[in-house]
């Protein structure tokens, strides 16, 4: 979209507007497989968003394209106010440069359905080495963080530990504490728990929960109806790259308006 004329809407959020994500007509192909054909979506600063749909309908694909992991072929998104991937100077859209774009990826937190986490490190190790690699604070402030978050996640007896020697569900919350070390503004949740044992989801789900209640602006992309019923502020169900129905989850989950969403929950409540 280098050089694209921008067409001057009105609305656009800012920061601090208290329009954490806004997402409009983003399209994002590959190859001649259209993914997402025009998802519109808004996620207020503090609240949570559960992005629910059947597999293949484009969910992840619009989380990895929120944080630089895709490239978006057409519309815009937003975070905080700053548009993504892109800056607008007289009038035309200029991609941003390298640091600038690995700059808005450190505000966007992302917890993915495998931890990831580095196997030879421990677990210290792990949270503190991305804020320290990235010069941002200096080792001894960024492992006293660490320890603090992993308290937090309640793993502060396993700061020695190595992730192998962890349960899937406390290598999850290394996870969620690692990418909250880059003190991000927005956490994006990618399946997070179904790729853990059924005993262990409740402990990773409690976590988010605390975040959640800490004012975490959260897209959680779950197949947990219980979660998105508790905890989320609002409930969007995508299917074939379109969003199918939004609103209180509480509302949608009781009273789904389209087929679409019925016959989904159907299978997973
Ligand atoms: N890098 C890629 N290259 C080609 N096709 C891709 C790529 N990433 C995703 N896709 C395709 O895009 C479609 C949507 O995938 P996506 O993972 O976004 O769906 P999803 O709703 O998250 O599904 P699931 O619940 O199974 O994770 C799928 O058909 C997938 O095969």
């Amino acid at each position: 979209m280098t050089g694209a004329t921008v067409s001057t809407q009105s609305g656009v959020p800012t920061a601090g507007s208290g329009v954490m994500v806004r997402a409009e007509q983003v399209h994002k192909s590959f190859g001649s497989l259209e993914v997402l054909k025009g998802i519109d979506l808004e996620v207020r600063s503090g609240e949570v968003c559960c992005l629910l749909g059947p597999s293949g309908s484009g969910k992840s694909t619009f989380l990895r394209c929120i944080n630089h992991l895709e490239k978006i072929n057409a519309g815009r998104i937003w975070v905080d106010g700053d548009l993504i991937g892109y800056r607008e100077h007289g009038g035309k859209l200029h991609e941003l440069r390298e640091k600038e774009v690995a700059a808005q990826r450190r505000s966007i937190g992302m917890v993915f359905q495998r931890f990831n986490l580095f196997p030879h490190m421990t677990v210290l190790q792990n949270i503190v080495e991305a804020p320290v690699l990235l010069g941002r604070e200096k080792k001894s402030a960024a492992r006293d963080r660490a320890a603090a978050l992993l308290e937090r996640v309640g793993l502060g007896d396993k700061l020695r530990s190595y992730p192998g020697q962890l349960s899937g569900g406390q290598q999850q919350r290394v996870a969620i504490a690692r990418a909250l070390a880059m003190q991000p503004k927005l956490m994006l949740f990618d399946e997070p728990t179904s790729a853990l044992d059924p005993e262990l989801v409740g402990e990773v789900l409690d976590v988010m929960k605390d975040l959640a209640r800490d004012g975490m602006t959260m897209i959680v992309v779950t197949h947990e109806i219980g979660f998105a019923r508790e905890v989320g502020d609002s409930l969007v169900f995508m299917d074939d790259g379109v969003v199918v129905e939004s609103g209180n989850p509480r509302e949608v989950i009781a009273n789904p308006r389209h087929e679409r969403t019925k016959a989904f929950l159907a299978k997973v409540l």
